[in-house]
């Protein structure tokens, strides 16, 4: 729930995952409020499946600290029931009925909310008496889906959930997980490349490249802050105080930029126009991949 006192639904210090020499997280500081529905993006390896492994306790941290709302992750059984997962494979039973899933989840969950699960599955014209390992990949994410959401978690963790949907199951995907998040005041948890899909369900964002948090915060107001210039050649060599560059590219006899202004600074004189969510990801990542400091992994991590 949007509550002030909540503790964050993800408060990382320090985070790091090392497999063997390869850095999959690097000293990663991330702090966020409940209540919201965050969507994590990056390029491939960025660390995004890990981060959330991470955040359900099924891999543990090389280094630093990570509290999921407010606990270790999967601390113990009543933390586990809290949070819902569904893996980027979308894993179910092959041998067992989209029926059977539901009745495991009731026995497996002391919190299983049935009618959620039989509207859910009828819902995404599922019949109880299929058999998991004859659905599509489609199909199985939505069975997956749903067994997450029935255990009504108070934070459900997302790893590209709308991959394998087509473009109308994801309208439908989408359109649930708000009522879901809506409903219950649950905080959710999605990574994603669907930045199209990002921009209409999350309220908070958080941009993952090269293993570090390159951008995080409320989309609203990451969006408050960031504008898009457009000046004379050169001129933007001479940015004036309390504005960062993110990114920078010619355009004709004039060039075009992304900047971040510190709260309470004046917009620049030049033409300034709002950015939307795709081009301040684009931004950052674009800066992540060609910036020297962003430290690239050694040649043995890399093998
Ligand atoms: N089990 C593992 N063993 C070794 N290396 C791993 C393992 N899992 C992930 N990695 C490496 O860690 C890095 C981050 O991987 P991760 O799967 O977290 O990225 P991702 O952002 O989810 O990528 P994608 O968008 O392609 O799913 C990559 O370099 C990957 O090769």
């Amino acid at each position: 729930m949007t509550d002030q006192n909540s503790p964050p639904v993800l408060h990382a210090e320090g985070l790091t995952k090392r497999y063997g020499r390869r850095v999959a997280l690097s000293h990663c500081d991330l702090q966020i409020p409940s209540g919201r529905v965050i969507g994590l993006v990056g390029p491939n390896g960025a660390g995004k499946s890990t981060l959330l492994q991470l955040a359900c306790g099924l891999i543990a941290p090389t280094a630093g600290t990570l509290r999921v709302l407010g606990a270790r992750p999967a601390a113990d059984a009543a933390h586990l029931a809290r949070v819902g997962y569904v893996a980027q494979d979308t894993p179910v039973y092959a041998a067992l009925t989209v029926g059977d899933h539901l009745r495991m989840g009731a026995r497996l969950n002391p919190s299983w909310d049935a009618a959620l699960a039989e509207r859910r599955i009828a819902q995404v014209g599922l019949h109880p008496r299929q058999k998991a390992g004859r659905l599509s990949g489609g199909q199985r994410a939505q069975l997956a889906l749903t067994v997450a959401a029935a255990k009504r978690p108070e934070l459900l963790i997302l790893d590209e959930p709308a991959a394998a949907l087509d473009p109308l199951a994801r309208d439908g995907f989408l359109h649930h997980l708000m009522e879901y998040v809506g409903e219950l005041g649950a905080s959710a948890l999605l990574s994603s490349h669907l930045l199209g899909d990002v921009a209409r369900v999350c309220d908070h964002l958080v941009v993952l490249a090269a293993g570090r948090v390159q951008l995080a915060g409320d989309v609203a107001d990451l969006l408050a802050h960031h504008h898009r210039l457009v000046a004379p050649r050169g001129e933007l060599d001479r940015l004036p105080a309390g504005l960062e560059l993110v990114r920078r590219e010619p355009a004709g006899a004039y060039e075009r930029a992304i900047v971040r202004t510190a709260a309470g600074t004046p917009p620049p004189a030049w033409t300034v126009e709002p950015v939307g969510l795709e081009e301040l990801v684009l931004a950052y990542l674009g800066r992540a991949a060609g910036d020297p400091t962003v430290p690239a992994p050694s040649p043995e991590a890399a093998r």
